[in-house]
């Protein structure tokens, strides 16, 4: 039974597929105190998250049984990636759900803020009757600036056109083609700021965006302009934003996101240009349900074994790939597993090579696999597909993937060689058509193994009599021989020999191995 916690508000109608699911506890406790949570967390499997609801360092590092984040709408600016990373939990998110309510939400604060509808308002619930204090401007022919041109972005843009205003974008990756195909002119950052009469920030919260719009940005503006950020607290920088309120630089703010939330006591809530709501810009019915669809599947999804659809600390397989690549997953563990458990030394790279069809695809998510199943052996199951990567960096293993010609007539091959401070070796394996994964190379012999079950790879010396010699050990402990497979690379001189046996070898059967005549190295494994 997985326990799922969800520590913020979500849609009841959104986590339908989680309160539904036959396999899934969950505990629903929005607003909890950080102990409660720190409790709560330590005996989840899952852990669903608005933006309330901090993600720290701590609280992952008590969810000791946490598999997965489920983030259900955009930012994850209150996740501790890293730390997420470390403790091998994915973290995924909905970064769709609320696109258009965020978009509308804008378009609303935008127009409330050109015609002073909520300080109007104000005014008529206190009995007065001011139409001179209250005049607007028009949206017609005016300059919007989109500071982030994404999913929100564009669709704040569609809809501004639909007003007729005249859009100029600035985004890192946002290109002259692309800005001409979205019927927007392409400007830099202070291009956009001197020529926008309104503009509106939809960028992440990472380092690059903090404080992006602050003094400096200010004086670039025309005098007059005026300012949305429906995006998050912090890319605009307050203190800056209110000196330019204060002194007429900037004639209005409309404000959803502030740096610190709950914005009580915030100043600028107290100016008369600033239209401000309680960070409402996904805060309807369809985005709230959308998003814990989104998240609670993806949530599911995970906790069953599966890969997440929307993975924010490790690379998603795109679904057009996910049916060429799952195929390959099982492969690529066995290969990793199979060779980390009869390599010795202290593990310096991983080099994974990949021929024939695997060389259409970004093989990425199968190196994941590899290096995963590698390290498990050497670190313990603490790795998994998230941290395997950060742990092989911070034990400085290094992990090469490359993409090779040479099939060796197979129409898939994926090689697993490992370096380590006493020796090198490699394994080649291949999906055969309906058969599943084959074991086809070891060290340069060619072999053919199901890499499954109970194994022992023997390396010995080619001579009459070395194979007779296992086979009467091995039954003289009672183990039988399911199949057994020799490779060699010239008469009389090395060879390899790889069997799969009934049941596990102990070390004192392995000892006796070792001794037998012509046998070099003895390794059993169960894979
Ligand atoms: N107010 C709300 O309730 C609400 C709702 C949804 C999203 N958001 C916020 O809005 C943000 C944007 O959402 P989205 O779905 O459009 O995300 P998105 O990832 O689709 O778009 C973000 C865009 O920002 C761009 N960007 C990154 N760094 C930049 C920089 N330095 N300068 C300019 N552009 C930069 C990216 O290239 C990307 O195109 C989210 O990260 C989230 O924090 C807020
Ligand atoms: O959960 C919310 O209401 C806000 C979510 C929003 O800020 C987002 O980043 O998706």
């Amino acid at each position: 039974m997985h326990r799922v916690l969800i520590s913020d508000p979500l849609s009841e109608d959104g986590i339908k597929p989680l309160l539904e699911a036959a396999d899934t506890e969950v505990i629903q406790k929005p607003s909890m105190e950080k102990e409660e949570l720190l409790e709560e967390v330590a005996k989840a499997d899952a852990l669903i998250v608005r933006s309330q609801t901090q993600v720290t360092k701590e609280v992952l590092e008590h969810g000791v049984n946490l598999k997965i984040v489920g983030r259900a709408g955009v930012g994850v600016d209150n996740i501790d990636l890293d730390a997420a990373t470390d403790n091998g939990v994915v973290v995924v998110n909905a970064p769709d759900g609320n696109t258009i309510s965020t978009a509308e939400h804008t378009m609303a604060m935008l127009m409330s803020m050109a015609r002073n509808i909520p300080q109007a308002y104000h005014s008529l619930q206190q009995g007065n009757w001011d139409r001179k204090k209250y005049v607007g401007v028009e949206l017609k022919n005016k300059t919007l600036g989109v500071v982030g041109f994404g999913r929100i972005g564009r669709v704040v843009t569609r809809r501004a056109k639909g007003h007729r205003m005249n859009v100029i974008a600035y985004d890192p990756f946002l290109t002259r083609e692309k800005a001409e195909k979205a019927g927007v002119e392409h400007g830099t950052l202070d291009e956009v700021l001197a020529l926008a009469d309104f503009i509106t920030v939809h960028t992440p919260l990472i380092a690059a965006t903090h404080h992006l719009i602050n003094k400096d940005a200010f004086a670039k503006m025309k005098n007059g302009a005026r300012i949305l950020n429906c995006a998050r607290g912090g890319i605009i920088e307050e203190e800056a934003l209110y000196e330019a309120l204060q002194s007429g630089k900037i004639a209005g703010a409309a404000l959803d996101v502030f740096e610190e939330e709950p914005a009580i006591n915030n100043k600028l809530l107290e100016l008369p240009q600033v239209v401000s709501v309680p960070h409402l810009g996904a805060s309807t019915v369809e985005a709230q349900e959308n998003v814990a669809v989104d998240v609670s599947n993806d949530v599911m999804e995970v906790l069953r074994g599966g890969n997440a659809k929307q993975p924010v600390n490790i690379p998603s397989i795109p679904e057009e790939m996910q049916d060429k690549l799952t195929p390959y997953i099982t492969l690529s563990e066995k290969l990793g597993a199979f060779l980390g458990s009869i390599v010795r030394g202290g593990l310096n790279n991983i080099n994974v090579y990949y021929s024939g069809e695997l060389t259409d695809v970004d093989p990425t998510p199968l190196t994941r696999k590899v290096v995963k199943s590698v390290l498990q052996l050497f670190v313990g199951n603490r790795v998994n597909d998230v941290n395997s990567y950060k742990i092989a960096k911070d034990k400085g293993i290094e992990i090469n993937e490359q993409k090779t010609t040479s099939t060796k007539g197979f129409t898939n091959l994926l090689t697993v060689e490992l370096e380590t401070d006493e020796e090198t070796r490699s394994i080649a394996g291949t999906l055969l058509n309906g058969l599943g994964a084959r074991v086809v190379r070891l060290d340069g012999y060619s072999v053919d193994v199901i890499p499954e079950g109970h194994l022992i790879s023997i390396h010995h010396k080619d001579q009459p009599g070395a194979i007779g010699r296992v086979g009467s050990l091995l039954a003289e402990h009672d183990v039988n021989i399911a199949t057994m497979q020799v490779g060699r690379t010239d008469i009389g001189g090395a060879a390899i020999m790889i069997l799969t046996i009934d049941k596990e070898v102990g070390p004192e059967c392995q000892e006796h191995l070792a001794h037998v005549e012509d046998i070099n190295r003895v390794q059993y494994l169960k894979l």
